[in-house]
Formats: structure tokens, sequence, C-alpha cells
């Protein structure tokens, strides 16, 4: 049975972004491999080990610090037991809430979003 096993994103500090992960969403860096030959390291981070969950795979390009967002990718999304209160924990912990928790716009399931280091929105669905 296939499953979805990462989505990668491009950051632009990779300490800063797995101390994010890590520090503030409370993910596992699960693994982080440097590739000199191809000058980029990537890391895994991610709630569960990336054979039991889908992760999400930070790749650093050496000397790149910056990416323009765009506007096609939309957001990684978590499950969370209560969405205010992981808003108050994450910014808490030093993070920016984007969007407070409540019920989405033309539905009900309550949603809030935060905003990573490089810009890329995170999803948070309320899943008692
Ligand atoms: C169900 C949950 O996983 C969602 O992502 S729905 C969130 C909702 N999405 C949209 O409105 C998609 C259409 C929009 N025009 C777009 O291109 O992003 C959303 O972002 N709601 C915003 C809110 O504040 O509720
Ligand atoms: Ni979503």
């Amino acid at each position: 049975m296939p499953r979805i096993l990462h989505t990668m994103i491009r950051v632009g500090n990779l300490d800063r972004s797995i101390e994010f992960y890590t520090k503030v969403l409370g993910m596992r860096l699960l693994r982080r491999e440097d590739y000199p030959d191809g000058k980029f390291t990537l890391a895994f981070v991610g709630y569960q080990d990336e054979s039991e969950g889908a992760v999400i795979e930070l790749t650093y390009n050496w000397g790149v610090d910056h990416y323009e967002m765009g506007n096609a990718f939309g957001h990684i999304a978590i499950a969370v037991p209560d969405a205010k209160a992981a808003c108050d924990e994450i910014r808490a912990r030093g993070g920016k809430v984007i969007r407070e928790a409540g019920p989405m716009k033309h539905g009900t399931t309550v949603i809030a979003f935060v905003e990573d280091p490089d810009g890329y929105k995170i999803e948070l669905i309320e899943r008692p």
C-alpha cells in the first residue's frame, strides 16, 4: 500500500528550522545528512519515525539563505487536540501564530495557522 513519506521544503538556515520544528512544534530530528558533492544537507523532522508516519524533509543548499515563496504552495497540516491551546503554547515557545484558532472560513473545521522561519505555513487542525 503506497503511503506519503515526506514533504520537502527548502530552508535558508537549517539550524534555525530544526530549532523551530523541534523546540516550537515539538517534533524530533530523525536524521541529518550532508551531501558535500551536491553542496546540500537534508534533515528529517517529524512526530513519528519515518516507518510510522509522514515527515518533513528540510533541504539546505549550502550558501542559499533565502527563497522566493511565491503563491502556489499552501501548507503542511498537523493534527492537534486543542487548536487554541496549541497556539498559546507555540506563542509561548516563540512561534508566530498568523491565524488564531477558530472555524475555517466557509466551513466548520477548527484550524489555526503558524508560520515557520522561512515563511512556510503550518496548519493546526483540531482533532479531539
Ligand atoms: C481543511 C483544512 O485542511 C484546510 O486547509 S481548509 C483551510 C482554508 N482553505 C481555503 O480556504 C482554500 C482556498 C483558498 N482560496 C486558498 O487558496 O488558500 C483556509 O485557508 N481558510 C482560511 C481561514 O482563515 O479559515
Ligand atoms: Ni489544510
